[in-house]
């Protein structure tokens, strides 16, 4: 049974453990991992029929055969190399981080030489299989369209350095427009999206990107815009968001458990 180990035990992790601890997820949750001990403890005691064991960094690498990431951008620069070179394959939810050239080679590199895989589920977002898929004849323009309740993007980067008084927002605002290599930067934790649809498509520098804020918003609506090769698509998701984080969608964690079946399953549908 493949072994799964837990890295970042806030809303995705939380939602993919009581996924393998009610057998959705036919795999063996061995550990956990957080920056807040406490967390990981207070999860692991949630959970009805899963032991999972709580571990440091090091040993949980050195003890399963897939890292699940759902922590930040920077456990991932830190955590994914090392979890490559020890033989995990890892899926990896804080994607933003691999608008960073050299870390994106370092890990595709290491994937291939250490015979693992590397997955990125479809997040918050719909159309990821369309822009695969299209890749394959090309694909001239890609636009996201983000748009939040304040709440879903308070303490951004973006919005600390630029003084932004989300709270005061009364009407929809433009806070950025920029290529999606700058927008995961500037929003770490509100549209890693951003960084899935580069890495399916065109590319960090290509992919274009707004983020709006919106106080007339109860949903995380992800708008995606395609042309290419093949014809023309638009997807629109209206994401219910977490209670846990309102930065994050529900489907994020769905997307990851779905992810997680696909790994598991002989059949595979969708591209
Ligand atoms: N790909 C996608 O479509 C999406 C990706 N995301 C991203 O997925 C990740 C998880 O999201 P979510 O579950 O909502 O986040 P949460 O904030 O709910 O949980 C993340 C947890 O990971 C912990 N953590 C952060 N850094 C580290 C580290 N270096 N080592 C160990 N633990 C760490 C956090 O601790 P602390 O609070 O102390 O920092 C927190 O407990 C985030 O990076 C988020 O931005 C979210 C939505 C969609
Ligand atoms: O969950 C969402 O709506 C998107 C998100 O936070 C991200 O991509 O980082």
């Amino acid at each position: 049974m493949l072994k799964i180990g837990i890295i970042g035990c806030g809303f995705i992790g939380g939602q993919i453990c009581r996924a393998i601890d009610s057998g959705e997820i036919d795999a063996e949750l061995y550990a956990l991992c957080d920056s807040s001990e406490s967390k990981a403890f207070d999860l692991a005691k949630s959970l009805k029929t899963c032991k999972p064991a709580y571990m440091k960094i090091e040993e949980l690498i050195s003890s399963v055969d897939l890292v699940v990431e759902s922590a930040s951008q920077n456990a991932v620069r830190f955590i994914v190399p090392q979890a490559l070179k020890a033989g995990c394959s890892v899926m990896v939810l804080s994607v933003g981080a691999l608008a960073d050239k050299e870390l994106r080679e370092t890990l595709f590199g290491l994937a291939k030489e250490h015979n693992c895989k590397l997955y990125f589920p479809s997040g918050a977002v719909v159309g990821i299989d369309g822009i695969n898929s299209a890749h394959a004849a090309g694909i001239s323009s890609v636009t996201l369209t983000t748009r939040k309740p304040p709440s879903g993007l308070m303490g951004a980067p973006y919005v600390v350095e630029h003084g932004i008084e989300l709270e005061k927002l009364e009407k929809e605002t433009i806070l950025f427009e920029g290529t999606a290599s700058e927008a995961v930067k500037a929003f770490p934790a509100n549209v890693n999206v951003a960084a899935t649809i580069s890495l399916a498509g065109i590319g960090f520098e290509r992919t274009m990107v707004r983020v709006i804020a919106d106080p007339s918003l109860s949903r995380n609506i992800h708008e995606i815009n395609v042309q290419g090769e093949f014809g023309k698509f638009c997807t629109k998701v209206e994401n219910l968001p977490s209670p846990e984080n309102p930065k994050t969608s529900y489907l994020a964690a769905l997307s990851a458990i779905s992810t997680l079946k696909k790994i598991l399953n002989p059949v595979q549908i969708g591209t």
